[in-house]
């Protein structure tokens, strides 16, 4: 081993990690100051304060990025090019500005990824750099130009010792980046330049959330301008997910993106019911976007034919009929306008009806002749009308504005158009309180539950935002907005003339110089003060229901149902989408089965599909057991092939009492070693006991997943990973769900090194 060698990269990272530093201080010394900048007086000065600050802290993020293993390859081109690849691009303080280290998405680090012997991509040489805090660990050379006789020392006799490693690793609760590491097959995805709906299908530990994940770091890299705009969201299966894949883009300098659940994806709303199957399934079923639809029309109401209604009014009462409510519905229908934007049309059509009766009868000649009353006459009588709030009650009825959370809160207290009854009793819940409850959710067993998200999504499209009394109110802030704003424009104003006085002759010209005051009103001023709304893209898009993603990752996309795939396609309007997942890991009842099936009705046969089909997690002894439980079903079932062997075979056990054997399993595993992570996966009803039989164990809807033992049930454990993995009562888990089999699958292919499973003995 040349140690020549060795110290030459040492002395280039101790270099390197000088120069973050330099560039971290300068980061938050430009932080500390523009937030000390005496900037409060003008809106101007704190637009550009905001923005500076916003600035720094994305840098500064980015550097801390590259606080761990800022550097670990190198490429050296027979051309006499080398350059050095990191996890952020570094350059000199020179006057080139020389890249130091090049970022790992840049197109000139490719050939770290792709180059082999056969297609050396111009490289003599790869280097794998390995380091510990700021020290170098280990080199691992290939060398690729057979032409080339130099030898450091560090060649490697085996190419994926570096990938191995990474693999063998103790798990620590959270995923890690595989930037060092990424293979041929997943360089090709991450940066697929597909603008559309991209499927990345593969078994189970494939790589598939790295590469989605990585994926979104690649397009953040390279459409920086549009995507931190629009945002990227990426919705996973449950929040213990999001926990776990957390701190991977962030470990790559990005944080410019949105992370949820599909529970989470209605503002305002937190999803924490639970659906039994059969309704998670019925809910999801593209047949409730007919049925919520035929439900708002339900809402539009016209009195019987034999039974008008009367309202009681100053100047005899007034009568809506059959007829007259008809045709107000007609006309408001036809602007087909969602139902509360339609309202007003309904409205304005009644109350003109209304005060046409009022006229027709009180100005009536008896003789037949025209009527007594002028224009100033009716419209007197059209206000009294409109004032009514009598009359308003009556409209109120007929065509109620509405929110989604009250709609939906109603229909599901007595739901309507769906063929089987069956189905009908399934979604059918207890009514909420008289206002839906205060986040629209009612209270207690009737919660919101995920499956209900997409259907309030639904809804607030039919239902449209009647937003004129927040606009109203808007506006009422914007007027006194400009009134602050005229005053501190005078007092400007004022300022300058007191200044001007006192100007010497040199001076007198600087009178013609524009003052704020003569360039912007008090309105332009106003409303510049308006835009200063510094929240990143991604905090903006949390909140706003409507907001259009710049890009869409979807993780175990199998999951959802044909309602949350409406919702997502609305904040999709660009189709520019990566789903990752596997139709054999389905577990929800409502999971749309095939890709044909997602996505014909958004983008027709306009999409990419690729398969990734080598496993990194499971070694080879695990996945044979639960490829095993797959071919029961299906002989011909081939799972992903594992890239690694560990010669330990999973043990499998039948026992009176499981609990006791799993926490004496648990307790065996902790003693054996000291490292890494343990998951016990178990039917719920076995929670409440292994709750009490393992002290210290996480569980619970958001298990501590760094904790040493996780007790989790097999949905839960979707998408996660651990060392050991301890599957109890595999029967109970098979047979417990609609699909079971599959939801046994993802337990059985959670561990990195060691199964153990725990069969009720009767
Ligand atoms: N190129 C790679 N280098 C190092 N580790 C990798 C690589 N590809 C995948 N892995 C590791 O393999 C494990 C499985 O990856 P990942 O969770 O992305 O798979 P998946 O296909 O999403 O699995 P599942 O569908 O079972 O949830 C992770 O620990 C991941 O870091």
């Amino acid at each position: 081993m040349s140690t020549e060698e060795f110290r030459k990269e040492q002395e280039f990272i101790t270099g390197l990690y000088a120069r973050l530093d330099d560039l971290r201080d300068q980061a938050e010394a430009g932080v500390a100051a523009a937030l000390a900048a005496p900037g409060a007086g003008s809106a101007q000065a704190r637009l550009e304060r905001d923005v500076l600050v916003a600035e720094q802290s994305g840098l500064l993020a980015a550097l801390d990025a590259g606080e761990s293993g800022l550097c670990f390859g190198r490429l050296v081109f027979r051309d006499g090019r080398d350059h050095h690849i990191g996890r952020i691009g570094i350059r000199a303080d020179d006057e080139h500005r020389t890249p130091l280290v090049v970022d790992w998405r840049a197109e000139v680090a490719r050939p770290f990824y792709l180059a082999t012997g056969y297609a050396p991509m111009g490289l003599s040489r790869r280097r794998h750099l390995t380091t510990k805090g700021r020290e170098v660990v280990s080199l691992h050379d290939e060398v690729l130009d057979l032409a080339d006789t130099t030898r450091t020392g560090h060649e490697n006799r085996d190419a994926d010792e570096v990938l191995l490693a990474a693999l063998d690793a103790a798990r620590t609760g959270r995923m890690h980046d595989i930037v060092q590491t990424i293979q041929a097959e997943q360089d090709g995805i991450i940066r697929s330049p597909h603008r559309g709906v991209l499927v990345v299908e593969g078994g189970p530990g494939t790589g598939k959330t790295a590469v989605a994940l990585h994926r979104a770091a690649y397009l953040l890299y390279a459409h920086r301008e549009q995507l931190a705009k629009r945002a990227v969201l990426i919705v996973g299966p449950n929040p213990a997910f999001l926990g776990y894949i957390s701190n991977v883009l962030p470990s790559l300098g990005e944080t410019g993106v949105l992370l949820a659940t599909p529970g989470e994806l209605f503002p305002g709303v937190e999803a924490t019911g639970t659906d039994t199957p059969r309704a998670a399934a019925v809910k999801g079923s593209v047949a409730m976007a007919g049925a919520l639809a035929a439900a708002v029309r339900d809402q539009q109401r016209v009195p019987e034919r034999d039974a008008p209604l009367t309202v009681p009014h100053d100047d005899g009462d007034l009568v809506i009929d059959w007829g007259m409510a008809l045709e107000a519905r007609h006309k408001a229908r036809e602007t087909r306008l969602p139902h509360n934007l339609a309202r007003p049309y309904f409205v304005f059509h009644i109350l003109d009806a209304l005060a046409e009766q009022l006229a027709d009868r009180i100005g009536a000649d008896p003789y037949g002749g025209p009527n007594f009353l002028g224009p100033d006459d009716r419209a007197q009588l059209a206000k009294g009308v409109a004032a009514n709030p009598d009359v308003h009650a009556a409209l109120d009825g007929l065509w109620p504005a509405l929110t989604p959370q009250r709609f939906l809160a109603d229909y599901l207290a007595e739901p309507t158009h769906l063929d089987d009854p069956a189905d009908l009793a399934a979604i059918r819940r207890p009514e909420s309180g008289p206002d839906g409850g205060s986040d629209g959710g009612p209270d207690g067993d009737a919660a919101w539950t995920p499956a209900d998200v997409p259907l309030l999504d639904e809804a607030a499209e039919l239902l449209g935002e009647d937003d004129s009394a927040a606009r109203a109110a808007e506006e009422a802030e914007r007027q006194k907005r400009i009134a602050y704003a005229q005053g501190v424009l005078d007092v400007s104003f004022a300022s300058r003339t007191y200044e001007f006085e006192d100007k010497t002759e040199l001076d007198k010209d600087a009178s013609e110089v524009l003052s704020a005051h003569d360039i912007i009103d008090a309105e332009r001023f106003a409303d510049r003060h308006e835009e200063a709304d510094h929240r990143s893209a991604a905090e903006r898009a949390a909140a706003d229901r409507t907001w259009a993603f710049g890009h869409i990752i979807v993780d175990e996309a199998q999951e959802l149902s044909a309602m949350m795939w409406r919702l997502l396609m609305r904040r999709s309007p660009t189709r520019s989408m990566t789903l990752v997942g596997d139709p054999a890991q389905t577990g929800d009842p409502a999971g749309v089965g095939s890709w044909e099936g997602i996505l014909a009705p958004y983008v027709e046969d306009r999409w990419e599909h690729v398969r990734l089909g080598v496993n990194y997690r499971t070694p080879a002894e695990i996945m044979a057991v639960a490829a095993a439980v797959r071919r029961v079903e299906d002989p011909g079932f081939e799972p992903p092939s594992s890239v690694r062997s560990t010669g330990v075979e999973p043990w499998d056990r039948s026992v009176e009492d499981p609990v006791k054997e799993t926490a004496d399993a648990v307790a065996a595993e902790l003693a054996a070693h000291a490292d890494g992570r343990l998951a016990v996966i178990a039917p719920e009803d076995l929670h409440p006991g292994l709750i009490t039989a393992l002290p210290g164990a996480a569980y619970g809807a958001k298990p501590d997943l760094t904790r040493r033992v996780v007790l989790l049930d097999p949905r839960q454990a979707k998408g996660l990973e651990f060392d050991t993995v301890l599957v109890v009562d595999p029967e109970g888990i098979r047979d417990g769900a609609t699909h079971g089999v599959n939801d046994l699958y993802v337990a059985l292919t959670r561990a990195t090194q060691r199964l153990g499973i725990v069969r009720r003995a009767d």
